[in-house]
């Protein structure tokens, strides 16, 4: 049985998928998705590779729309908007959804242009709002200390660690709900990795935050929930602990003791 938080109606769930399906072509990678994500808290999605939880992370902004004769059944909601209806308009839903990927991806710019891109975009052009969005968004990604000197550098300048964080600032510039993150640290040194987790732990008090991590440990040290993919479809979700300490399936245990993956 897939425990979901269904029954906990005390909780605010902010992303709730029902009955979800996902084909490439022929290949079904998502298979009978039922999940509700709490509103502020982290959410970490493990499994081992290709069980599906890009994929599934994918589906709750939409990014999959761009992978040609794939499919979607089944309903994802955020918070009460229906965002697998295909009259939504995505690029609002891309707004209230932020995504972080494995490699860090600053745009070719200088620092503080990366940040006010999402404002820019969004018709905001006046200065004094930009500098402060820019200021307030390096501050909250833990970032400003590090660059305020030199905002027009290169952000291609940045170490790999700070480009993650300035990512991280530019996505927080567009003001989501929620923020995806598919790795986020896979590619950052033990430092970094470390700052960034402190620093997903801190974003929780404003956003939901859904990861998808490798990193057992990880998993164990930030989130609050976690769910459990394997070959397509959530084998356990609860809360971290009890999946850790206590999981009722074997092939959870397995997987998190090292067994497979
Ligand atoms: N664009 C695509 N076209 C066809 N099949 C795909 C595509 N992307 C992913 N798949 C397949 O869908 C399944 C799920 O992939 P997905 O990337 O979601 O897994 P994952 O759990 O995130 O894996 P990993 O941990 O390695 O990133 C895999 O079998 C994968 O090969």
């Amino acid at each position: 049985m897939v425990l979901t938080l269904h029954q906990q109606h005390n909780k605010d769930i902010a992303i709730k998928a029902e009955n979800l399906q996902f084909y490439y072509g022929t290949f079904q990678a998502l298979k009978n998705i039922q999940l509700e994500i709490e509103k502020n808290k982290i959410t970490a999605l493990i499994g081992p590779s290709g069980c599906g939880k890009s994929t599934f992370l994918r589906t709750i902004n939409r990014m999959n729309d761009f992978i040609p004769e794939s499919r979607t059944e089944g309903k994802i909601y955020l918070h009460n908007l229906e965002i697998t209806n295909p009259n939504v308009d995505v690029v609002d839903l891309r707004k209230k959804v932020g995504m972080v990927f494995q490699q860090a991806n600053p745009f070719p710019v200088s620092i503080y242009d990366n940040v006010a891109y999402g404002p820019r975009i969004h018709g905001r052009k006046d200065k004094a709002f930009l500098n402060q969005t820019v200021e307030s968004c390096l501050r909250s990604a833990a970032l400003w200390e590090e660059v305020k000197d030199d905002l027009h550098a290169p952000a291609t300048s940045l170490s790999g660690g700070q480009q993650q964080r300035l990512v991280i600032a530019r996505v927080l510039a567009i003001q989501p709900d929620v923020i995806l993150m598919d790795e986020p640290t896979s590619a950052l040194d033990p430092i970094s990795t470390k700052k960034l987790e402190s620093l997903i732990l801190k974003l929780k008090e404003k956003f939901t935050i859904v990861i998808v991590t490798h990193n057992m440990q990880q998993a164990a040290r930030i989130s609050d929930q976690t769910a459990f993919f394997l070959n397509g479809e959530i084998v356990e979700y609860g809360t971290t602990q009890s999946i850790f300490s206590n999981p009722r399936h074997e092939k959870t245990k397995q997987y998190i003791m090292g067994e497979f993956g």
